[in-house]
């Protein structure tokens, strides 16, 4: 529903929220996953060098990590920094642009792709502090371009070149798994091929003046096959819920966080894990992430 991207557009641009007047929807019920503020211990997600998978050494931190949390922070990759800032930096440099020019973009009731913030599907639901573009990058002919912002003007050149930049890493990361589990080494990338899809979402989280009650992404897992996510470069937030506690996902600004999503899991027969992942919100400064979001074929 596009009309709820504008509560969290007044806490950026127009109206200030205050304490006192946030929408009830935001706020999150107590539930199995403990409460907001738990303040979690950092017990860091496992760090893989992909440069280093020819060593047996690696591939086994690369087997115990996907079937143990089912997520890592992946290093050694071959996208360079610079380019990894620019990709967080059209996010930012789009979702900083006046209403007008965003709603350009919008996404459609009951459409899966464009910009706004969460579909809501019932009264009782719990709001993410969070507004979102998601776009669909590959196959080629499934972008739809009318939803792709021309603002700023090299939007477009740099999501598709990240596009074909991590579908190199999902090659080399496919192919050191099925090793990893001892199958063969085109197991995984068969299902991940020219047919395969692939969704980019960015997500802007402006900062949240009750980050006590309110999450910017609920607990869930993804429906993907995996994801692929560039964290913020400063603003941390996101969380995995292992052990029954949740553990913070620190940032490392060059690093790729690799998670695993239900298709995964469902593939491997549960050996694989897809981790129950949630955001927090920060009182100060606005968070950005750029998902990409990969499906079998
Ligand atoms: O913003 C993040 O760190 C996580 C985003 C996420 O979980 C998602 O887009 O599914
Ligand atoms: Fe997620």
């Amino acid at each position: 529903m596009a009309g709820l991207v504008l509560p969290l557009e007044g806490a950026s641009h127009e109206v200030p929220i205050h304490r006192d007047n946030l929408p009830e929807q935001f706020f999150v019920k107590e539930s199995a996953f403990g409460s907001v503020d738990s303040s979690p211990p950092l017990i860091p997600i496992p760090v893989i060098d992909l440069s280093l998978l020819s060593s047996e050494s690696e591939l086994e931190k690369l087997r115990s990590a996907l079937t143990s949390w089912g997520c890592f922070q992946a290093i050694g990759h071959g996208i360079s920094s610079s380019f990894l800032d620019k990709v967080r930096e059209v996010g930012k440099e789009f979702f900083s642009l006046p209403l007008e020019e965003k709603q350009k973009c919008f996404r459609a009731a009951r459409d899966g792709e464009g910009f706004g913030s969460d579909v809501v599907v019932s009264k009782e639901q719990v709001l993410g502090w969070c507004n979102r573009l998601n776009l669909m990058v590959f196959p080629e002919d499934g972008r739809r371009l009318n939803l792709w912002p021309e603002n700023p003007n090299d939007f477009g050149e740099t999501l598709i070149e990240y596009t074909k930049k991590i579908r190199s890493v999902m090659d080399v990361v496919f192919e050191a798994t099925a090793r990893s589990l001892k199958l063969e080494e085109d197991v995984f990338l068969k299902h991940f091929g020219e047919k395969t899809a692939m969704v980019a979402r960015f997500n802007f989280y402006p900062p949240c003046p009750r980050t006590d009650k309110v999450l910017g992404l609920k607990p869930h897992s993804d429906k993907s096959g995996v994801t692929v996510l560039l964290q913020d470069k400063e603003v941390e937030g996101l969380q995995v819920f292992k052990d029954n506690q949740w553990s913070r996902v620190p940032t490392i600004p060059h690093a790729l966080v690799v998670n695993l999503g239900d298709q995964m899991e469902i593939m491997t027969n549960g050996v694989m894990k897809s981790p129950l992942h949630r955001v927090t919100t920060n009182a100060e400064k606005m968070r950005v992430s750029v998902a990409m979001l990969i499906e079998p074929s």
